[in-house]
């Protein structure tokens, strides 16, 4: 079970940004979104949690229909998201944010474990020790992007979709992130990740879907994504050249 998007149309006027698209995020594996800008990627996702209303279409959680749900009720079915542009709140600490969604998950659920211990465990998890008293706006967006994703576990999501979490990152937190991303996806968690860095996509994703121009353009492995010949046409002169290097 996870999530599963069944036949999504989406039009911006005369615009077709997506178009009768399907997809699925298991369980326990990484799915990545793939496609050149303005392929639909963010407008699924905006489909995905309630932000976005499609044209037609269906999106379905642990096979209950979430399509007629706003986004703070799909938010509480286990559903968290982070966005292309970081959405911390800066004026707080990085220990601040993760405790702000620590302590609305406590809320809804007074037996999980106090809202400052759960906090100090996503901090030390994610390695954020060293800047969990920096103010938010004052982190690089790279470690901006660990405590977004900190902020997102504290609600202990079913689901979590990462709208391009690597855009500002060095390797090294690239590789940490990806780390993390793993551990939690083990752990039963379904990830839908958006991202153009091809190395990080394909050294996580379990399963890709591609997008091109608001439709599916192919759907599998990292290895059959990585020979299809039609995927391959779609990214030039944008990512090819990284898919091959991956490859
Ligand atoms: N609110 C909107 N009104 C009109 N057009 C929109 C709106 N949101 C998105 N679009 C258009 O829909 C298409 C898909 O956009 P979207 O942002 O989903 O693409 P994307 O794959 O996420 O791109 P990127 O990789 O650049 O983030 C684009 O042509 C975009 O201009």
């Amino acid at each position: 079970m996870g999530l599963e998007v069944t036949d999504v149309t989406v039009k911006f006027g005369g615009h077709t940004a997506l178009d009768n698209v399907s997809l699925r995020a298991l369980n326990g594996q990484i799915t990545g979104l793939i496609g050149p800008n303005g392929a639909g990627k963010t407008t699924m996702f905006n489909v995905i949690t309630g932000l976005q209303a499609p044209h037609r279409g269906k999106v379905m959680l642990d096979g209950r229909d979430i399509s007629k749900l706003p986004p703070y009720r799909r938010a509480r079915r286990g559903m968290a998201r982070t966005f292309q542009r970081l959405e911390l709140f800066g004026s707080l600490t990085v220990r601040e944010n993760i405790h702000v969604a620590a302590a609305q998950y406590r809320r809804r659920h007074p037996s999980a474990e106090r809202a400052g211990a759960a906090t100090g465990q996503l901090v030390e998890r994610l390695n954020l020790g060293h800047i969990a008293e920096v103010r938010a706006d004052q982190l690089p967006t790279g470690q901006g992007r660990m405590v977004e994703l900190a902020r997102a576990l504290a609600c202990r999501p079913r689901i979590l979709l990462l709208d391009e979490p690597a855009s500002g990152q060095d390797e090294a937190e690239t590789v940490e992130f990806s780390r993390v991303l793993r551990e939690v996806a083990t752990e039963g968690v379904a990830v839908l990740l958006v991202e153009h860095d091809m190395d990080l996509v394909m050294s996580v994703c379990d399963e890709l879907h591609v997008l091109d121009f608001g439709k599916k353009l192919a759907q599998g492995t990292c290895q059959e994504i990585q020979a299809d010949p039609a995927v391959r046409a779609a990214y030039l002169g944008e990512a090819d050249e990284e898919l091959v290097e991956s490859a």
